[in-house]
């Protein structure tokens, strides 16, 4: 699992720290492993050009101190102070003692058009809004420049604890981030600008750190939650879960739906609605029925929405769905239909998978909002309707309904994934594993997971037929085979 710290609990456990060890010890173990990265980056650090952009913060003299080691290494190297008067005083000497070169931020570009590397130190988790006016030209330069460009803690500009990014903030290839992972380096718009992250222990104590806001599922996790059949196991045993979807305008929902809830861990697939045939071609194992919910046999979780319309019929559908006692995942129509009241009535689990512009429609925001601030919206989203709520997109975040509970960001995305028909997809593998037995938060993350890896397995450019087909060899990539 890879954790993300909120800027406060960092701050916290880096106090603590240094109460115990030597002064500007911490910056050296920060600076010891930016270094590391950089070399490795570079291959052969002698001859090499290094520059440091250089804000008034402990994350310029992380990058100061860092480059004066690659100076020692027989590197050349400017530091860009972008306030002068404010520069880290003790990593500035050191890199002044290496044999390093000083600039202001007017001799910016011309270096960085130069470098090899370059060390992005303006702000790190101190940092507040976007770029300053002075920086941003460099960040534009160092974007343009053939230089690798490493972000020190975090990208320049971007917010720690959201995500978000308020006007113009460094590019980076890779980041190197101390102590933990910031929720910032794991969510888009942020997490875009972060490049590669690489993570240097400097010694905090877990205890100290606390709880972490955000989580992302690693393979090793995902495989300790995938259900696998026992020796007691039958279908029914494994779960069945239910599928409402299509109608006679989008009757390929249906397909697509039950294409991945089949694959997804479940021991059956009940459909329900006017897709039956359809469904039955592609997947003769289904049981099928045309009635509503309520009338087709026992199911240990629902999947209702995708390409469900708006009709008497579908009304109906949602309806039942949220009466039923058992897990209920609700998608795409689906989602049109909920009020929040009828959601939190409901006791047993609820899980809501809507994109940015349903997320939108549900919340009273724009899609631009809920694009740029993902966080705020899938929260607020899983607090209004006291449900699981998993957010789609460029990053997918699943929120608990208990605000104390970390939200998981997915780290398998891939922007080949927005293709029609990948959501319905989803929903029937995370329904699939839903009836199998998963909480609704790690129904979600896993199937999001399992989905990012079946689109990087697929030969681009992916299909959602392509996706569910590649859903098993993403579980056996996960699991080893196990
Ligand atoms: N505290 C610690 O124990 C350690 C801290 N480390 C480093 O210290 C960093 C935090 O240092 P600081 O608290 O000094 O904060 P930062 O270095 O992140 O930045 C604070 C400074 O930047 C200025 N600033 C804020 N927003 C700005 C903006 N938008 N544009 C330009 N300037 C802006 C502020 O005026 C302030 O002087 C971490 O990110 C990490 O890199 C590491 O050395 C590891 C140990
Ligand atoms: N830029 C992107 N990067 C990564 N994943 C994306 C991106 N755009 C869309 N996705 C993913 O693709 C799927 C699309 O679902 P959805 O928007 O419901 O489409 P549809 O209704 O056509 O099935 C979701 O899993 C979403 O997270
Ligand atoms: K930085």
């Amino acid at each position: 699992m890879r954790y993300g710290h909120s800027v406060a609990a960092v701050r916290r456990a880096e106090g603590a720290l240094m109460a115990r060890v030597a002064e500007g010890a911490l910056m050296q173990r920060a600076a010891a492993g930016l270094a590391a990265v950089g070399a490795d980056l570079l291959g052969r650090v002698y001859g090499a050009r290094v520059v440091v952009l250089a804000g008034s913060g402990a994350n310029g003299g992380d990058a100061l101190f860092a480059a004066a080691r690659l100076l020692r290494r027989g590197a050349s190297g400017t530091a860009v102070l972008l306030s002068p008067e404010r520069a880290h005083a003790e990593g500035l000497a050191a890199f002044r003692a290496a044999g390093g070169r000083v600039t202001g931020a007017e001799g910016g570009p011309a270096a960085i058009a130069r470098a090899d590397l370059v060390l992005d130190g303006i702000t790190g988790i101190g940092g507040k809004g976007g770029l300053r006016p002075e920086a941003e030209p460099l960040a534009e330069a160092a974007h343009e420049a053939r230089a690798a460009v490493v972000a020190v803690d975090l990208p320049s500009g971007v917010d720690a604890d959201t995500g978000e990014v308020q006007g113009a903030a460094v590019r980076a290839d890779a980041t190197v981030t101390f102590g933990t992972y910031k929720p910032g380096l794991l969510v888009d718009p942020a997490a875009e600008h972060a490049g590669a992250l690489r993570l240097v222990e400097i010694g905090l104590d877990p205890a100290e750190l606390g709880p972490p806001e955000l989580e992302a599922l690693q393979h090793a996790d995902v495989a300790a939650l995938l259900p696998r059949p026992t020796g007691e196991s039958d279908k029914y045993r494994r779960g069945v879960v239910g599928v409402v979807a299509g109608s006679e305008r989008y009757p390929g929902a249906a397909v697509l739906a039950v294409s991945s809830a089949v694959r997804g861990g479940a021991g059956a697939v009940r459909y329900v609605g006017p897709g039956g045939t359809a469904v039955l071609a592609q997947h003769p194992e289904t049981l099928v029925s045309d009635g509503s919910p309520r009338g087709a046999g026992r199911v240990q979780a629902w999947v209702v929405g995708p390409g469900l319309g708006d009709d008497a019929r579908a009304r109906t559908a949602v309806e039942e769905v949220l009466q039923a006692p058992v897990p209920a995942l609700v998608d795409a129509d689906g989602l049109r239909l909920l009020s929040p009241e009828a959601v939190r009535r409901r006791e047993a689990p609820t899980l809501l998978t809507p994109h940015a512009g349903e997320a939108a429609a549900l919340l009273g925001w724009s899609r631009e909002d809920v694009e740029a601030g993902r966080l705020r919206a899938v929260r607020e989203l899983a607090a209004r309707f006291g449900a699981t709520v998993l957010l789609k997109g460029s990053t997918t975040l699943v929120a608990d309904p208990d605000p104390a509970v970390p939200v998981r960001a997915n780290p398998t995305g891939t922007s080949w994934l927005a293709t029609a028909g990948s959501g319905d997809v989803l929903s029937g593998l995370a329904g699939s594993l839903l009836a199998a037995g998963l909480p609704a938060r790690d129904a979600g993350s896993t199937a999001a997971y399992l989905h990012g890896i079946a689109a990087r397995l697929s030969t681009p450019p992916l299909t959602a037929p392509d996706l569910a087909a590649a859903l098993p060899a993403a579980w056996q990539n996960v699991s080893g085979g196990a």
